[in-house]
């Protein structure tokens, strides 16, 4: 790639660099503190604590097998010419509470799962035997033990499950109710509160007016959040009337841990976020130029007398969501306790299957799709223009590649980096 060191027509001063904003972005938000949450509210969330083993699991011996409890020398020699016959003296359910003895020469049907009696050294499935309830047939002799599920083979008490920083995952959910935890502590899911502005912004689903458009802005954002683990808000649209923002910011403030705005904060005479957030009142918003393309115009601060955290994103739909991606979404990783390299937005080598340009000035995030080539090396190619209003390439998009700053131009077979927009699928690993 030709790298240029001198940028014409550039004021690179007047750019805040991408690692710049994404430090003041991150400086805004610390993990959030944790909390006992309900299982059923914790999936996804970060485990703050070691999990342990109140007691054995399995509890007790039990049956894996629908089937017959047995001593050993009273089936000996069964077979299917010569079956051993046994009197059915128990029936044992699962979840019978009281003990039971197996003495010589008798059997007791037991059922998966249930408590096997003390004397019995294995269990017959019913498959081997004529299903007799007061008299059963049995064809095979089982091995010692089997189909005996032993207390404490799965887990001893005191032994360390899950440990704090693991993102729950539904398998986990599963061993901590497994465990018998009712609830658990974790860092909640951040609040994030996501506010549209532009009079010219109408909801989806109404019809649209000359000079119209409907509001990608706040589904895509309200979406993102919840795709990294965030409790997502969309608030309607807001018109560019800055009493009407403003009162709008202050009412959400008490839900929110997190404001997402789109829109209105570059150099426009409506520009309202820029406006109201600028001015005078309880918040402290810096709003800079980025050197990033697309996503230039960007602001974050805080929000009223609680500092709630706010990233201000730029009102195209391109921009808001790179802005998202690039800024965003750490920040709200990190409020969720995560940590490390994003394991859903793995940073790869590819080549460049395609001609274009970039910004020199700017870190160039382009719409790509990611293929293989016949030596199954990774290759990419732009699934549209560059233009920040051109939504639809977004659906096409399985990765963004990341043109450093400098950089006037890829050329066909360029290496360059992508950030997948999802994990690797599972052939790649
Ligand atoms: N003189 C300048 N003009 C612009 C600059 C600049 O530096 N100087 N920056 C350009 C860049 S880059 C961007 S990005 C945009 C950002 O503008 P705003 O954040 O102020 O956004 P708006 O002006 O409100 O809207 C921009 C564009 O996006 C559409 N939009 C807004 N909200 C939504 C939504 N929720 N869903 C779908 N589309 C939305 C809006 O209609 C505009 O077309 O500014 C450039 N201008
Ligand atoms: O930087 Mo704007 O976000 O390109 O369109």
């Amino acid at each position: 790639m030709p790298r240029r060191d001198n940028l014409p027509g550039v004021s690179v001063e007047t750019l805040t660099t991408v690692a710049a904003h994404r430090q003041a972005c991150l400086d805004l938000v610390r993990p959030l503190p944790p909390l006992d949450l309900a299982l059923r509210d914790a999936l996804g969330c970060v485990l703050a604590e070691d999990v342990v083993s109140p007691r054995a699991l399995p509890a007790f011996d039990n049956s894996g097998m629908d089937g017959y409890a047995v001593r050993l020398r009273d089936v000996e020699g069964a077979g299917e010419d010569a079956p051993v016959g046994l009197p059915v003296v128990s029936d044992i359910a699962a979840g019978r509470a009281d003990a039971v003895r197996l003495t010589g020469g008798t059997t007791a049907r037991i059922m998966t799962g249930a408590p096997v009696p003390a004397g019995a050294e294995a269990v017959v499935p019913v498959e081997w035997t004529d299903r007799g309830v007061s008299h059963v047939l049995i064809r095979r002799v089982p091995s010692p033990g089997q189909h005996i599920r032993r207390a404490g083979e799965d887990v001893d008490a005191g032994t360390l499950v899950l440990e704090a920083g693991t993102r729950l995952a539904p398998r986990h959910i599963g061993v901590l109710a497994a465990l018998g935890r009712a609830r658990v502590r974790v860092r909640p899911r951040p609040r994030v509160v996501v506010v549209s502005t532009g009079t010219e912004v109408v909801e989806p689903g109404a019809a649209l007016a000359r000079g119209q458009l409907h509001d990608a802005n706040g589904y895509l954002l309200t979406a993102a959040a919840e795709e990294v683990g965030a409790l997502a808000y969309r608030v309607g649209v807001v018109a560019d009337d800055a009493r009407e923002l403003a009162a709008v910011l202050d009412d959400q403030l008490v839900r929110a841990d997190v404001v997402l705005t789109s829109g209105g904060v570059s150099e426009g005479a409506y520009d309202t976020v820029k406006e109201v957030l600028s001015g005078p009142g309880a918040h402290a918003v810096r709003f800079d130029r980025v050197a990033v393309q697309p996503g230039m115009p960007q602001g974050c601060g805080t929000l009223g007398e609680a500092g709630v955290p706010v990233f201000t994103l730029p009102g195209n739909p391109v921009s808001a969501f790179v802005s998202f991606e690039v800024f965003v979404r750490p920040a709200l990783r990190r409020m969720l306790g995560a940590e490390g390299p994003d394991p859903e937005r793995p940073r790869v080598r590819a080549l460049a299957g395609a001609a274009w340009t970039s910004p020199p000035a700017k870190e160039q995030y382009v719409r790509a799709a990611w293929t293989r080539d016949a030596q199954g090396r990774l290759v990419v190619e732009p699934v549209s223009g560059h233009g920040s209003h051109l939504v639809t390439g977004l659906a096409r998009a399985t990765c963004l590649v990341v043109v450093p700053v400098g950089v006037a131009a890829v050329e066909p077979g360029d290496e360059v980096e992508c950030v997948l927009l999802g994990p690797l699928p599972v052939e790649d690993l």
